[in-house]
């Protein structure tokens, strides 16, 4: 696929949860992206690579984010073109891509509309440096159900982050490198999963400390996931019979994330988030 016309694209990461950022203030440049053009620009080879694609649009473009309080829209989709509601690492790298072109205020809160609803961007540095921390709001806490890969099978709680997550401990003595190089893809129960799931396996580290590997609905292993991480943190704090407030470290292969389930029932994760490219593609 490719397009007479160059247009304008950036690249940057979460934890190594990569995207390529596609400008289109008014919804104008790619109105309906198309999920070929999605997948051509995410091809890691043939195209610039990402997990994923974040349209960077104005709220009031995109029917939606009708309704929602908050000047700008994370039209984000996974690498083979599905979209999602949420998407955790990329829209803290969405904040930083607004803020480092002077389009948000970083010295105060930044909403942000997504299809999960508003979420709230907190930076601790300036426009372009120190972690952003995003208010994920309130997880819901479903039911439990099992997944199974490369012939194991476990027991997953099911968490709502704004998008659906399988939440599965590995048992006693296993290790996230035992699961193979890449992860295959899981398996779920369709009933409990009718749009597909993100799966995340889990080993322990220590005390408010875990380390997890990532299968993506849409995208596959990624070196992370901020919204798998805090249904991870979640799924944690309730087996540990956590108080509210304690912050967990979440490592994931590409980095590692800072949560915590506040007294409030809010879900606040902190991380690095860059921007590392720009220019222009005929995707
Ligand atoms: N990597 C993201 C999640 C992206 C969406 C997910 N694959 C889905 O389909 O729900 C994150 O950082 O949260």
């Amino acid at each position: 696929m490719s397009s007479p016309d160059p247009y304008p694209f950036l690249k940057g990461h979460g934890t190594e949860n990569d995207f390529v950022l596609l400008p289109d203030p008014d919804g104008t440049v790619h109105g309906d992206l198309d999920p070929a053009r999605v997948r051509a620009l995410c091809d890691r080879r043939a195209g610039i690579g990402g997990d994923g694609v974040l349209r960077v649009v104005r709220t009031a473009a995109v029917t939606d984010g009708r309704g929602q309080d908050a000047e700008w829209f994370m039209d984000y989709r996974n690498a083979d073109g599905s979209v999602s509601e949420m998407c955790g690492n990329g829209v803290r790298v969405f904040g930083r891509h607004l803020a480092l072109s002077g389009m948000v205020d970083p010295s105060g809160p930044v909403p942000v509309a997504t299809r999960a609803g508003v979420k709230v961007l907190t930076f601790a540095g300036g426009a372009a440096d120190g972690e952003i921390t995003v208010d994920m709001g309130t997880p819901k806490v479903l039911e439990t159900t099992e997944v199974s890969l490369a012939g194991h099978t476990w027991p997953a709680l099911h968490v709502d982050m704004g998008n659906p997550h399988a939440v599965a401990f590995l048992h006693d003595g296993a290790e996230l490198g035992d699961l193979g190089e890449v992860l295959a893809p899981p398996t779920h129960d369709p009933a409990v999963y009718p749009d597909g799931v993100n799966v995340e396996l889990v080993v322990r580290r220590g005390e408010a400390h875990v380390a997890m590997r990532v299968h993506e609905r849409g995208s596959g292993e990624t070196r992370s996931c901020g919204t798998g991480a805090c249904a991870v943190m979640v799924a944690t704090a309730l087996a540990d019979g956590a108080p509210r407030d304690t912050e967990y470290r979440v490592d994931l292969p590409g980095g590692t994330l800072r949560i915590t389930w506040t007294a409030g029932d809010r879900v606040l994760m902190s991380g690095p988030a860059l921007v590392v490219a720009e220019g222009v593609t005929r995707l």
